[in-house]
């Protein structure tokens, strides 16, 4: 049997929700993604072009710090990832997490949440930074997704 893992990163709680709900169908182990320095409503102002978020994702190469390291990343086979999409792909605080890791021979499995928009090419993009692993291209969710639905997509690669 594969040992499942799910990892998510969430500004204001709705990602929270559903890597919550998941974990537990799913029965895996849970990690929150948190930031060094928590984002602030205001560097979560999309409208602002200098808040803390649209400086980040302006620039590719922005790896935002994470409080805490996985354990034992190695113990797993299959990783989901959860975000919320910003700007129509995954927050930088991803892009510190896949580098953080060696994800060769692992599965990850992106998910996320929004205000409406798919996951993008976040899949592809976290691809580029897990190299030797199988990354798919992942699916968004409403916030309300039952844990049956959540369970029933995830099954495919458990
Ligand atoms: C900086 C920023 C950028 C966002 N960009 C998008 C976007 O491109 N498309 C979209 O549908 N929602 C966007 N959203 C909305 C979030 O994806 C949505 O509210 C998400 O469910 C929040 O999840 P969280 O509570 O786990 O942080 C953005 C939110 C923020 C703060």
């Amino acid at each position: 049997m594969s040992k499942v893992f799910v990892a998510y990163f969430s500004a204001s709680g709705v990602t929270k929700t559903v890597a919550e709900k998941l974990a537990q169908e799913i029965k895996a182990d849970l990690f929150e993604i948190q930031p060094e320095t928590p984002y602030t409503s205001a560097d979560l102002n999309w409208q602002n072009a200098k808040s803390r978020s649209s400086v980040e994702m302006n620039d590719r190469s922005s790896r935002p710090a994470i409080r805490s390291r996985v354990a034992d990343m190695g113990a797993y086979d299959v990783v989901f990832v959860g975000f919320p999409v910003w700007w129509y792909r995954e927050p930088s605080i991803i892009d510190t997490f896949m580098e953080d890791y060696d994800f060769s021979g692992k599965t990850v499995v992106p998910f996320a949440t929004s205000g409406g928009s798919p996951i993008g090419s976040s899949g592809k993009n976290l691809e580029a930074l897990a190299p030797g692993a199988k990354v798919e291209s992942g699916k968004r969710f409403a916030a309300n997704t039952p844990g049956s639905e959540l369970a029933a997509w995830a099954a495919q690669w458990l």
